[in-house]
């Protein structure tokens, strides 16, 4: 399921919306990164006129043994009751998705707490538990490699079925109540960066509780010894389900040709395994924001990032990445809707 290799970017594409972009009606770059995303788009795509609108937005869920530990300001049952949210349309990606016209699923790959039946049949939930939520860390594996595997076909399958529904490009988000001290781990491990300077405060603990969750991931590193130069056994051993299926979201959404929206911290994690099973995925990332979780620096420095927007986020569910969307739109629309000097009669520089 891992693909070996992804397509290549299409230069000539690229190319033609260079060209495109200095005939149109504004000194030649005066647009700044805004051109630059635009040309990034139609590489992506394969369109010298890339368009991103309708986005899909993905958001997985699921448990995580390692909250029995107290690593979370907030209980497990969260994760749940959030799905509810979503599915009622209370959260706040919902509301960008409604904003943005997008088509939201969300994705339960491993919600540990039973949900009501009118939740778990709403046609906005997609069943896809590959177990129910990850064994605590401290005392085993969080999970087989296979059910790694299992989670990332789910998410794989997910950027089909966007692709299939006529989606221009993807929005990843998770809800997973503990989900940063499993991203923190993994981060340890892919950077081999020293666990103090990337643990952060997630859902708000405080500086006790940043102390103990720090230890908790020590302790796990400790004892379950993952190798850096393995990622999927890095994930199987630390990781989470719904950080699998995002890494399985963002392989399947480039073999899409999909542009991928890479939320904070915990989507950029999850792209940073993706990427380590497969290179190539890195020129399909666009990064969204700057979260404010402090190990999202060192995720971004590992994959040569600089993200859109630095808003002081620290939610996750895909809402940096939404709300950096319109940027993408509007680099499209520059592209499509811009009249040429030739078009206005206007006379170009020289
Ligand atoms: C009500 C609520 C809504 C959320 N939406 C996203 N998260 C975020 O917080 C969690 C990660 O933080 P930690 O590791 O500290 O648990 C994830 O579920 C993430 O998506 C939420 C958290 C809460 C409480
Ligand atoms: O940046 C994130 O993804 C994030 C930060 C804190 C809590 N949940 C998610």
């Amino acid at each position: 399921m891992i693909p070996d290799r992804l397509p290549q970017l299409d230069s000539i594409a690229a190319e033609r919306a260079v060209r495109r972009l200095d005939r149109l009606t504004k000194p030649p770059g005066s647009l700044g990164r805004l051109e630059r995303l635009a040309v990034e788009l139609a590489a992506i795509q394969g369109e010298s006129l890339p368009q991103v609108a309708p986005p899909a937005m993905l958001v997985f869920a699921a448990d995580h043994g390692v909250a029995a530990e107290r690593v979370s300001a907030f209980p497990q049952e969260v994760t749940a009751q959030m799905v509810a949210n979503f599915t009622a349309g209370g959260a706040a990606i919902n509301v960008f998705a409604r904003q943005h016209a997008a088509h939201l699923e969300v994705i339960d790959v491993g919600v540990a707490t039973p949900m009501p039946d009118d939740v778990a049949r709403h046609p906005r939930l997609v069943n896809e538990k590959v177990r129910l939520g990850t064994a605590n860390m401290l005392e085993s594996d969080a999970m087989t490699r296979d059910e790694a595997l299992q989670a990332m076909a789910a998410g794989a399958r997910a950027a089909k079925r966007a692709a299939a529904a006529g989606c221009r490009c993807l929005i990843i988000g998770e809800m997973g109540i503990a989900n940063t001290t499993a991203s923190s781990a993994l981060l340890a491990v892919l950077t081999g960066g020293p666990v103090a300077g990337l643990v952060g405060n997630g859902t708000g603990l405080d500086a006790s509780g940043v102390a103990h969750k720090r230890s908790v991931i020590e302790r796990a590193l400790g004892a379950r010894r993952p190798d850096r130069n393995d990622p999927l056994g890095t994930l199987a051993a630390v990781g989470g389900l719904e950080i699998a299926a995002m890494a399985g979201a963002f392989l399947g959404g480039a073999e899409q040709r999909l542009p991928l929206l890479v939320d904070g911290f915990i989507a950029t994690v999850a792209a940073l395994v993706a990427r380590r099973l497969c290179p190539g995925l890195r020129e399909y990332l666009i990064f969204g924001h700057r979260s404010q979780e402090p190990g999202h620096e060192l995720a971004l420095k590992a994959l040569d990032a600089r993200p859109l927007l630095d808003f002081g986020l620290r939610l996750g569910e895909g809402t940096g990445a939404a709300l950096a969307f319109p940027l993408l739109d509007s680099a499209c629309r520059l592209l499509s809707e811009m009249a040429t000097f030739d078009d206005a009669g206007i006379g170009a520089g020289s």
